[in-house]
């Protein structure tokens, strides 16, 4: 599907940040204190292709099929990195793998022994379960443990991973057989709302409109189409409810805002256009109950608008036929409405 190699992040650069930490990819120069924090006993019996001892050879080796797995999108090996005295220190790993011609990714970590106890397992993965979510063409992300590692298995349910299931695996630095294993996976509904993705204006709003039950929101959202027919999509940004996944511009109704005007305002705040109400065209709409809400979302149609679009809130933009439109994971609500879109262009 021609998402997948359009939507990869530049594989020279992706660089995460949390409150304490820094996540880069691993580079050559990271070898030797890598090399030192795994060589350990400790470590190694809980992962399953490392060997125990660790040779130094291995640990060059490791990286350098690192740089070349993340230049052509197979794997997103991150060194990361805290401050210690002032200067830069490898803390640990997070690596995530991409399983090939699914929408799928297991994903792996460590952290130096002297490190333990601080939470970085659970930052450090977190914030590439949710990079990789929002950025990479994926529903799932798969995780295994060792069932003797508890520490690990209370990381990935603090982080939002749903246990799927028990197996056995092989572990290299254990010996022979089979060891018994944790299965566990995340999607997009298991990670923590995000903390934008409601605001209260549009919470006192739903709630004055609200029958009893799932509170409603009203949204606008727009098909800006352009002269060869092509319609622009927008990705959900990193921070935001099912972020990763593809909608029309637009937003929420502002108390008193008729769907024009939210609209007008919302293509302006994301998209830097004006667009005139008399260049709006009603086309259909969606209804639909999303766990938490139920969303009533007129959508428009704009032929004509000012400005060139250019993404103001981080989302990425694409202009896509009708036809491509159709291999994109759309926001649910939005599934019904695209054969229409496509039968009208
Ligand atoms: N804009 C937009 N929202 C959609 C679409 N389909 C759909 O289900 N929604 C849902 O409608 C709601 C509108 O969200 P939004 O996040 O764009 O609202 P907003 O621009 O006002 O942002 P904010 O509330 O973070 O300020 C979200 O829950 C979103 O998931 C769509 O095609 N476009
Ligand atoms: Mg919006």
């Amino acid at each position: 599907m021609a998402v997948t190699e359009a939507d990869a992040p530049p594989a020279s650069e992706v660089r995460l940040t949390t409150e304490r930490l820094t996540l880069r990819a691993v580079t050559p120069d990271d070898a030797e204190q890598l090399h030192r924090l795994l060589n350990d006993w400790e470590v190694c019996r809980m992962l399953q292709a490392v060997p125990f001892p660790y040779p130094r050879l291995i640990a060059d080796q490791f990286i350098a099929d690192s740089v070349s797995q993340r230049l052509d999108g197979r794997a997103y090996h991150f060194a990361v990195t805290g401050q210690e005295d002032g200067r830069e220190k490898l803390v640990g790993a997070v690596g995530l793998t991409l399983l090939p011609g699914q929408r799928r990714a297991t994903i792996g970590y460590w952290v130096g022994r002297r490190f333990w106890g601080h939470g970085v397992a659970r930052e450090a993965t977190g914030r590439v379960l949710r990079w990789a979510l929002a950025n990479l063409d994926l529903d799932s992300v798969e995780a295994t443990v060792a069932i003797d590692n508890p520490a690990s298995t209370a990381v990935l349910r603090a982080i939002g991973f749903r246990e799927i299931g028990r197996g056995a695996e092989t572990f290299l630095s254990r010996g022979n057989g089979s060891h018994s294993v944790l299965r566990f996976e995340a999607a997009r509904a298991d990670l923590a709302p995000a903390p934008t993705q409601s605001t209260p204006v549009a919470d006192s709003l739903a709630a004055a409109a609200a029958p009893p039950g799932l509170p409603l929101v009203l949204v606008a959202a727009c098909v800006l189409i352009d002269g060869q027919g092509r319609v622009l999509i927008a990705r959900r940004p990193e921070g935001r409810a099912m972020a990763g996944l593809w909608e029309f511009p637009g937003g929420k109704l502002e108390p008193g805002e008729s769907p024009e005007e939210a609209l007008i305002r919302e293509l302006r705040e994301e998209l830097g256009v004006d667009v005139a109400r008399s260049c709006l065209a009603p086309f259909v709409f969606a209804s639909h109950s999303y766990p938490k809400f139920h969303l009533l979302m007129p959508l428009f149609l704009c032929r004509r608008w000012q400005g060139h679009p250019v993404a103001r809130e981080g989302q990425l933009l694409r202009w896509v036929t009708p036809d491509e439109m159709m291999d994109y994971q759309m926001l649910p609500a939005d599934k019904p409405l695209l054969p229409l879109l496509r039968d009208l262009l």
